[in-house]
C-alpha cells in the first residue's frame, strides 16, 4: 500500500492506494498534517511507502517524522518521468505540472494530451504524441479571482464562490460572479479552442479543486477527473519503482 500526498497552494490532497486502486482520499489544510497522516497510517497499516509532491511552503520536515515507519519519497524533477521536458526552464517547473504531465503519459499513450488543472492557479499542460512536454499556461484559479478582486481594489467585497446568472451582471455582485465564473469558462474553452485550431487530435483532462464546478459549464468535452494528480502520483510511482 502507498500513500500519497499532493501539497498544492491552497490545500493538501492524500490518497492510499493498493496497486492501481485508489482506497480513499483525504483533504486538509498544512496545520493539520501530522495529525491526518498519523490517521491514516493508523486505518491503512500495510502503507509501505508515502509519496509526497509538493508546491507550496511546506519544507520537508513535518514528512520526515515518519521516515521511521515507512519509506518516504519527495518527487523531484530529477526523477525520471516517462516523457522528453522541452520546457526552457524545466529546473523551474512546477513539480505538480511534471506528475500530471507523467500521469497523462503513461495514462494515454500515443495521442496528444492538454492537462488543466483547476486549483489555486489554473495551469495548462500539454504532451503530444511522441511524448514530449511542450509547456502550457499559468493564470489565476476561481477563487483567487475573487480574492484579487477584492484584494486589490478599495471597493469590491470578498464573494464566496456564486453561480452567475446572466452575462450581464445587474449588481456588484452579479457583475463579479459574471466577471470571474463566465470568464474562467470562457478561458478555458477559448484555450481548448486554440489548441484544436493548432493540434487535429488530442483528449482534455479537466482536475483540481473546481473541476466539478468547471465541468458542467465547459462547452467542449473533457474527462474530468479531480481525483487525477493523486494518481498520476501513484502512477509516477509504480513506473519509478519499475524503473530503478
Ligand atoms: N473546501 C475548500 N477549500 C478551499 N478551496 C476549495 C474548497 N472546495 C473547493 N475549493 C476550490 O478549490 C480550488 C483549489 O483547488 P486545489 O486543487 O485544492 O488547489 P491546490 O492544489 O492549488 O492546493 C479553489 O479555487 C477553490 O475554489
Ligand atoms: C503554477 C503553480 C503555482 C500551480 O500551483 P497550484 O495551483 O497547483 O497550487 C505550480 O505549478 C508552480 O509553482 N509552478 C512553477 C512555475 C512553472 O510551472 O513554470
Ligand atoms: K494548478
Amino acid at each position: 500500500m502507498i500513500l500519497v500526498v499532493d501539497v498544492g497552494n491552497t490545500r493538501i490532497k492524500a490518497a492510499v492506494f493498493e496497486g492501481a486502486m485508489l482506497l480513499e482520499v483525504f483533504v486538509f489544510s498544512q496545520i493539520e498534517l501530522e495529525k491526518n497522516i498519523k490517521n491514516i497510517l493508523k486505518n491503512f497499516k500495510k502503507t509501505t511507502d508515502l509519496m509526497v509532491s509538493s508546491v507550496g511552503d511546506l519544507g520537508k520536515q513535518p514528512f520526515l517524522a515518519f521516515d521511521k515507519e515507512i519509506k518516504v519519497h519527495f518527487i523531484s524533477n530529477k526523477d525520471s518521468f516517462p516523457f522528453q521536458n522541452k520546457y526552457a526552464t524545466p529546473q523551474t517547473l512546477g513539480i505538480d505540472r511534471m506528475v500530471l504531465a507523467a500521469g497523462a503519459t503513461l495514462r494515454y499513450p500515443d495521442q496528444n494530451r492538454l492537462v488543466i488543472d483547476a486549483g489555486t492557479c489554473i495551469t495548462y499542460d500539454f504532451i503530444d504524441q511522441e511524448n514530449n512536454y511542450l509547456g502550457g499556461a499559468i493564470s489565476p484559479g476561481l477563487r483567487l479571482r475573487y480574492e484579487a478582486l477584492h484584494h486589490y481594489t478599495a471597493k469590491l467585497p470578498l464573494l464566496s464562490l456564486g453561480i452567475p446568472e446572466d452575462l450581464i451582471g445587474k449588481s456588484t455582485s452579479e457583475s463579479i460572479h459574471s466577471g470571474v465564473v463566465n470568464g474562467l469558462v470562457y478561458e478555458i474553452d477559448g484555450f481548448i479552442n486554440q489548441y484544436k485550431a493548432r493540434y487535429l487530435n488530442f483528449i482534455i483532462i479537466l482536475t483540481g479543486g473546481d473541476t466539478d464546478f468547471l465541468a458542467k459549464r465547459l462547452k467542449n468535452t473533457i474527462f474530468a477527473n479531480s481525483n487525477f494528480l493523486l494518481e498520476s502520483l501513484n502512477q509516477t510511482f509504480q513506473h519509478k519503482t519499475k524503473n530503478d
